[in-house]
């Protein structure tokens, strides 16, 4: 029989920085439930919140309200030493191999090292497991011997993610595993990553810039803005689908590199230092009401709940009946 239950589920998750005036909250009540084997894909332009939310849910940093749930268990209620015993069932990968390997370890004392901080295996048996993780992430069983700097990216990248697989996690957080590699090789990991999720049944939470990539490999995408979910759907037919204007704007061809913040900045011809008073950023509201072409008086006071569209699909908008039927009314 196969397990219904969520593998994490996710309410209400806030997360704040700063003191005084200059606190906001980097991630403003985000809610999400992640199946077993799944994969969510998490986008949003730089600095609204993707990392900060990752590191919540895994709480590599507290929390200031809301629940995770981890197999059930509530883990924003765990000591340290719980944590701890656990932290081996959620791994994390990150953008850059070469500062996420320490060069002076071989590939096998990178391997080695997660078992025995974690009680798993040692001796012959860590051996065992390590040489079949090389093989898993296609690597020669020599290159256990090798460091990091005989390696590519694309090759450190796989060595990265032979050293959070090897402790056989359940959950895998994915930060931008591609985004430091050349183009070619960027398919080629997405590519290994999905093999890996096949073959040890995992459930990933891939975070990317890159909507193609995380197209690609999610079955559901969660839109980002601000630190809220602004829309969570399937990730085939995205486009058809779509009901926020964010993301219809994420969508479209024309994609401006600026950032918010500076964006913002710029419209208000102050510093970006400045822009980072999140109220102007924050405002009541919607926070997209600024760059959104539909907001009207609502959208300026009342936060747009996230609103069922259909399964698995959800909007926080207030205005996507209206735009869904193409209608400006
Ligand atoms: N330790 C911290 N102290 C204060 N502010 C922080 C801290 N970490 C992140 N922030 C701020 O929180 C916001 C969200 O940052 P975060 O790194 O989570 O965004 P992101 O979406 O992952 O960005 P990127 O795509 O650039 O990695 C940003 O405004 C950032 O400046």
């Amino acid at each position: 029989m196969t397990d219904a239950s969520p593998l994490v589920s996710v309410s209400d998750l806030s997360v704040e920085f700063g003191g005084g005036r200059r606190a906001f909250r980097a991630v403003d009540g985000v809610s999400f439930e992640l199946m077993r084997g799944e994969t969510l894909g998490v986008i949003g332009e730089s600095g609204c919140g993707k990392s900060t939310l990752v590191r919540a849910v895994l709480q590599l940093l507290r929390p200031a309200g809301g629940s995770v749930l981890f197999k059930g268990r509530e883990l924003t209620r765990l000591g340290g030493r719980e944590l701890r015993r656990m932290r081996h069932q959620m791994q994390m990968i990150f953008q850059d191999p070469r500062s996420s390997l320490d060069p002076r370890w071989s590939v096998g004392k990178t391997l080695r090292e997660p078992l025995a901080v974690h009680g798993i295996a040692s001796g012959r048996e860590a051996d065992r497991l390590v040489d079949e993780m090389l093989e898993a992430v296609a690597l020669p069983s020599s290159a256990g011997t090798r460091y990091p700097h005989e390696f590519s990216g694309g090759q450190l990248q796989r060595i990265a993610i032979a050293r959070a697989l090897v402790v056989k996690p359940e959950l895998v957080v994915c930060d931008e595993p591609t985004a430091s590699l050349d183009v070619s090789v960027q398919a080629q990991v997405v590519n290994l990553l999905s093999e890996l999720q096949e073959r040890f049944g995992l459930t990933y939470i891939f975070i990317s810039h890159d909507l193609a990539i995380v197209r690609h490999l999610a079955h559901r995408v969660m839109i980002m803005y601000f630190g809220r979910v602004a829309e969570i759907l399937p990730s085939e037919d995205i486009a058809p689908a779509a009901r926020h204007p964010y993301t219809r704007t994420l969508l479209s061809a024309v994609r401006d590199p600026a950032s918010a913040i500076q964006r913002r900045a710029r419209t208000l011809d102050i510093a970006p230092a400045e822009a980072l008073e999140l109220p102007l950023l924050q405002p009541d509201g919607c926070y997209y009401q600024m760059r959104c072409a539909h907001a009207e008086a609502r959208c300026r006071s009342v936060t747009p709940t996230l609103d069922e569209v259909e399964a698995s699909h959800s909007v926080a908008c207030h205005r996507w009946r209206s735009l869904a039927q193409g209608t400006a009314a």
